[in-house]
């Protein structure tokens, strides 16, 4: 199954709740949240206050994608405000697996995000205590930019290994994905896909989101 999670960092921060019911709406699976602290990445979005109040407007899994230093630090606030899932930089975390652990014990889903570069190896000692790995396909900091091809064999690699060893993990995928980019990612073995500008800069949200979902649906079948 293809999953959809739109990222909410290309939505109209001015209306962001009609954003977020427009997306479910149109059969969004996942609603994808950008933390940004400008330190990690050169860029700033929201925290956890801005999340806590759009919470009570839909009931679909946030999933949460902090690109900040210091995670552990916020975690406690994001669980609180309601994140389903919470990634965290593999790059920006010394203690990777007490960062895991924390997680799970607010009883939100932990995945671990790898950028561009970094290789899937870095992960293989904590694959057994995550729910989800998420692979970067643009450097992190900023919406629409242009997926970056050469990230799709590290997800075959992973695909494999998850395979062999039986786990359950869900593999997803951020940054330049549309309509044609979901083919080779979904082919490889990923089966949630955040979009952002590919949906939110689009009139018709609903067609832009199920064309991208019918690609990867498609690429599989
Ligand atoms: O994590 C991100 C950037 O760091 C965003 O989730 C990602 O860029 C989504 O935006 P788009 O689909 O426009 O590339
Ligand atoms: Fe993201």
């Amino acid at each position: 199954m293809i999953k959809i999670a739109p990222s909410i960092l290309a939505a109209d921060f001015s209306k962001l709740g009609e954003e977020v019911r427009e997306v479910e709406a149109a059969g969004a699976d996942w609603i994808h949240i950008d933390v940004m602290d400008g330190h990690f990445v050169p860029n700033i979005s929201f925290g956890a206050v801005v999340m806590d109040a759009i919470r009570p407007l839909t009931n679909l899994p946030f999933d949460v994608h902090l690109m900040i230093e210091n995670a552990d630090r916020y975690i406690e606030d994001f669980a609180k405000a309601g994140a389903d899932y919470i990634t965290v930089h593999v790059e920006a975390s010394p203690h990777l697996h007490r960062t895991i652990q924390l997680i799970r014990s607010f009883g939100v889903k932990p995945g671990v995000v790898l950028n561009p570069h970094t290789p899937v190896e870095a992960i293989l000692p904590i694959l057994e205590d995550i729910d989800l790995v998420l692979f970067m396909t643009v450097n992190p900091g900023f919406g629409g930019q242009k997926f970056i091809d050469s990230v799709v064999p590290k997800v075959e690699q992973l695909s494999k290994i998850i395979r062999d060893k039986g786990l359950s993990i869900d593999i997803e995928i951020d940054g330049g994905i549309n309509e044609e980019t979901i083919i080779p990612c979904a082919k490889a073995g990923a089966n949630v896909f955040v979009a952002g500008s590919a949906i939110y800069s689009k009139p018709d949200r609903a067609a832009a989101l199920q064309k991208i979902k019918k690609a990867g649906e498609e690429a599989i079948s």
